[in-house]
């Protein structure tokens, strides 16, 4: 990594079922995050937190579009335009942001604020597509909704505050896919962003698919936000999750996708961003899930075996 890495926290669970998820980044910091991209030779510096209103006293319907659901909107968008600035802000003076959830919602802040000025691409690991729109979430949740939010669909395409600015649909992969609603496959078949399921892994691997996935986000791009939602690997390796789903990528694999970001990170087709979402401590042994998601950081900002 050659720019100094910008630690901004996100405390936010208003996206998500299973409250928890707000301490995800006290236990990440906490397993050592600054240490170790410091033990990099890489300068970091943490901004702390962005303020997040709590539930109570909140409405949840406050915000929603007339015909949908969507809870904790509002609240969602406050949040998001915040980290949106704190992030472009981190991009206008040189550095790299890295934003800790906090549930997955907050990745619209991310994407909003990487892609102010620059062309962006996503590659968005996770086991769900998050790709439901307010007309066809099952939950409500944002976190469900975060990437068709960024990407401007449904009821998110006229608010000013969801869609990325510079973020092209071609430009979107996703990676690892074994959760989508029955209504929300339709969104992501009728879009042109390009899913890797976890079927395309087990026949092709993960270093093609990767490789793949990194060619569709940097072309033509000025660089990458990689939004890592920890329910992409494995619950044996990653348990405290708020959304867990069997059969995700090994310990192993995570990391070689990681290193193969890392050796892309040069320009052009830069990494720009990364987010780490969805670590819950409350469902987490002993802060497994948060130690895993430095590892991956670390891979992720060229640390590397030998
Ligand atoms: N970022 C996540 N963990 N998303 C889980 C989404 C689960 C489900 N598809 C929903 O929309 O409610
Ligand atoms: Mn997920
Ligand atoms: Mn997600």
């Amino acid at each position: 990594m050659d720019r100094n890495v910008r630690i901004i926290g996100v405390p936010m669970d208003l996206g998500a079922d299973r409250r928890g998820v707000d301490m995800g980044p006290s236990a990440i910091r906490y397993a050592g995050l600054a240490e170790s991209i410091e033990g990099l030779g890489v300068a970091c510096s943490d901004w702390g937190d962005v303020h997040v209103p709590r539930p109570e006293g909140s409405d949840p319907d406050a915000g929603a579009p007339a015909s949908g659901t969507a809870k904790f909107l509002a609240e969602t968008e406050t949040v998001c335009t915040r980290l949106a600035h704190e992030v472009a802000d981190a991009v206008a003076d040189g550095d790299f942001p890295l934003v800790l959830g906090g549930d997955h919602s907050i990745a619209i802040g991310t994407a909003g604020g990487v892609s102010r000025d620059a062309e962006t691409g996503i590659v968005w690991f996770d086991a769900h597509g998050d790709f439901n729109t307010p007309a066809t979430t099952p939950s409500g949740n944002v976190h469900g909704m975060g990437l068709a939010a960024i990407l401007g669909k449904g009821p998110f395409a006229d608010t000013d505050w969801a869609p990325a600015p510079n973020v092209a649909e071609e430009n979107v992969a996703l990676v690892g896919l074994r959760s989508v609603d029955a209504a929300e496959r339709p969104n992501i078949r009728n879009s042109d962003v390009t899913a890797y399921t976890m079927t395309d892994i087990d026949a092709r691997g993960v270093t093609e698919v990767v490789t793949e996935a990194l060619d569709v986000a940097t072309d033509g791009t000025d660089g990458v936000h990689v939004s890592l939602d920890l329910d992409w690997l494995d619950p044996t390796e990653a348990p405290g999750v708020g959304t867990p789903e069997r059969g995700g990528v090994s310990y192993r694999e995570a990391h070689a996708a990681m290193e193969l970001i890392s050796e892309r990170a040069a320009d052009p087709g830069r990494l720009a961003s990364m987010e780490l979402v969805e670590v819950n401590p409350i469902l987490d042994r002993h802060n497994q899930t948060a130690e895993l998601g430095v590892e991956l950081a670390a891979s992720a900002l060229g640390k590397v075996i030998l």
